[in-house]
Parts: structure tokens; sequence; C-alpha cells
């Protein structure tokens, strides 16, 4: 694998607390979201990542580097932090002015990169002239997110980025991280709640207990389940005429529609989900999802964090 990040038997202590302990994984270039519940250890990563820790034990490198006191790394890499630490009292062209003027760069280039950044942040013009104090949390993520890119990095780390946004939020965040990345830029995103992700990352690092429970790409994390649940759900046209076919072939012992959602309880899970098309041949619904309930990201994660 080609990686932009390799850790290697990496931990990371705060005196005797654990932040990370033996954690070994690889991410590759894409949109890579780094999930655990609080205190799984995220932020301890993003600041190994970041250089800001230096590792207690084990190896990290970002683009083959190490990245503790490696300034010309460092300038391959954008950082959102968690925390919200934004001038009120400032205009966002203003501050991301003021940031790049104090890594050296000209104050008329500065104008340039700011606008830039900006847009790429996709935050409307028509708000520059309001002071940061004055924004939604929304508006305040993409002046957070412009910070970042701003100089142009290679790899963008997000600390929880859709904190606090609501779904329409989430989602249009999600797309400037999409847009980002078909610009070449890779992305590592952390949330505590994986469904904010599954829909942006092609890939997972999922973390517990300063422990990587699993990690690749979606189809891989979904390959390392072999149990299966009972329960499916079935996006289609006619839930009901497709209840009837099925229950007609003895294949369930009970379902549940609602809408265009068909939920079945099946005889014999594995079968069912391996033979399907098969099985709804002679029924005249459409069906556009099949879902097996364990088979789900969130669902994996959930069972491997019990
Ligand atoms: N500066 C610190 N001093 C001592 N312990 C720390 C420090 N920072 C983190 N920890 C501990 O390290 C562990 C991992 O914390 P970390 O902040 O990396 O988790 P996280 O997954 O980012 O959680 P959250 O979503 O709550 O930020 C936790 O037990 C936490 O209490």
């Amino acid at each position: 694998m080609n990686s932009i990040v390799k850790a290697e038997e990496l931990s990371c202590f705060y005196g005797v607390v654990l932040g990370l302990n033996n954690v070994s994984f690889e991410i590759p270039a894409g949109i890579t979201g780094l999930v655990g519940p609080n205190g799984a250890g995220k932020s301890t990563l993003i600041k190994l990542v970041t250089g800001q820790l230096a590792p207690s034990s084990g190896r990290l490198s970002v683009f083959g580097e190490k990245p503790r006191n490696n300034p010309k790394l460092l300038s391959r890499i954008g950082y959102c932090p968690e925390r919200e630490q934004l001038p009120k009292d400032l205009r966002p062209i203003d501050w991301l002015r003021s940031l790049a003027s104090i890594s050296g760069v000209s104050w008329k280039e500065t104008k340039t990169m700011a606008e830039a950044a900006l847009d790429r942040s996709r935050l409307d013009r028509a708000h520059w002239k309001k002071r940061i104090g004055t924004y939604s949390k929304g508006m305040k993520q993409r002046v957070k997110l412009a910070q970042a890119i701003m100089h142009d990095p290679d790899l963008v780390i997000l600390d929880e980025p859709m904190n606090g946004l609501d779904p329409m939020g989430r989602a249009e965040f999600g797309e400037i991280l999409k847009e980002l990345n078909q610009h070449g830029k890779s992305i590592l995103v952390s949330s505590h709640i994986l469904h904010e992700l599954e829909f942006l990352c092609s890939g997972f690092v999922m973390l517990n207990w300063g422990r990587v429970l699993a990690s690749g790409s979606q189809i891989e994390i979904r390959e390392t389940v072999v149990e299966w649940s009972d329960e499916i759900s079935i996006r289609c046209s006619d839930a009901n005429g497709l209840a009837a076919h099925l229950q007609n072939q003895g294949l369930i012992r009970g379902f549940l529609a609602e809408g265009d959602e068909l939920t079945v309880w099946v005889n014999e899970p594995e079968a069912f989900f391996k033979n399907w098309p098969n099985l709804f041949k002679g029924c005249d619904a459409d069906v556009f999802e099949v879902r097996n309930k364990n088979q789900a990201l969130s669902s994996i994660f959930e069972r491997m964090t019990q």
C-alpha cells in the first residue's frame, strides 16, 4: 500500500494515562475517518501526526517522514483543531491574512491566499465583511477549514469538525471535503459518531481505549464480520408485495413494511443475503438496496465497542 500515514507499534502515554497503546495501521490517500468514542485516542493520534506530541514508543511516519520537529513536513499538513479558538472581533480575511503574514508571506500575497481559501471553504462572500463572533457554527467551521488549507497542504486533518452541526450542515461540510479530495488533497477526519462519516470516507481507523479495533476500506472492515443478523432491510418500490412474495417462499418469519422500506426477519440470514437476487425473481417490486443490519459499518463498530 502506498500509505500517507504509517504507524507501527505506536504508543503514547500521558504519564501513567494511556493515550494510544501499541497501534499499527496504514492510511492511504483519500478521505479517512478516525472514529471512536470519547477518550478513544483520536486527538492523541492527531497530535502525533501533526507533531504536537512525541511517541512514547513505536514508529510513526507521515509522507515517509517523522512529524515531530519537522517544519518542512508540517508545511504539507493542514490542521483544523477541535477547539474553537477564533478571534471574535476580526473579519475572516483579516485573521487569515495575519496568520499568513506571520508565516512569512508578503502582505500583498496574503490577500490572494486568504480569499482563495475562503472560496474553497465555500464561505459565502456576502459574509466576509462580518466579524467572526457573529457567525453561525457552520460558518465558523468554514473559517477554521480555510485556515487549515490556506497554505495548500497535501494532507488536511480535522478533529471533530462535524460536532454541533445539524444534518444539513454536516452534509454541506462533507461536500466541501469531498471537493478538496477531488483536487488531490488527502483528508483525515475524526468523529465519535461513525454515522457522520460513513457517507464521506473511503477508509476508516476505528479506535477504542487507545487501541485500533479495525482499519481499512469500508469493504475490508465489513469482511471482518463473520456474524450475520437475521434482520435485513430492503428498500424497494412495493414493500408489501415483496414481503408477501418472500413469505410465500417460506424465507421469512416476520416483516415490517414502512413506506419503501421493508424490514424482514429471515430464517437463514447468510444464505438469504448471498442469494437475494434469485429470491426476488418473480416479484414485480423493484429492489434498490439490501442491507444486513450487522453489516452496516455503524453496527460493526457498535459490536466491537461493546
Ligand atoms: N493532556 C492529557 N493529559 C492526560 N491525559 C490525557 C491528555 N490528553 C488526553 N488524555 C487521555 O488520553 C486518552 C485519550 O484521549 P484523547 O483526547 O486522545 O481521546 P479522543 O478519542 O480524542 O476523545 P474526545 O473525543 O473526548 O476528545 C483519554 O483517556 C484521555 O483522558
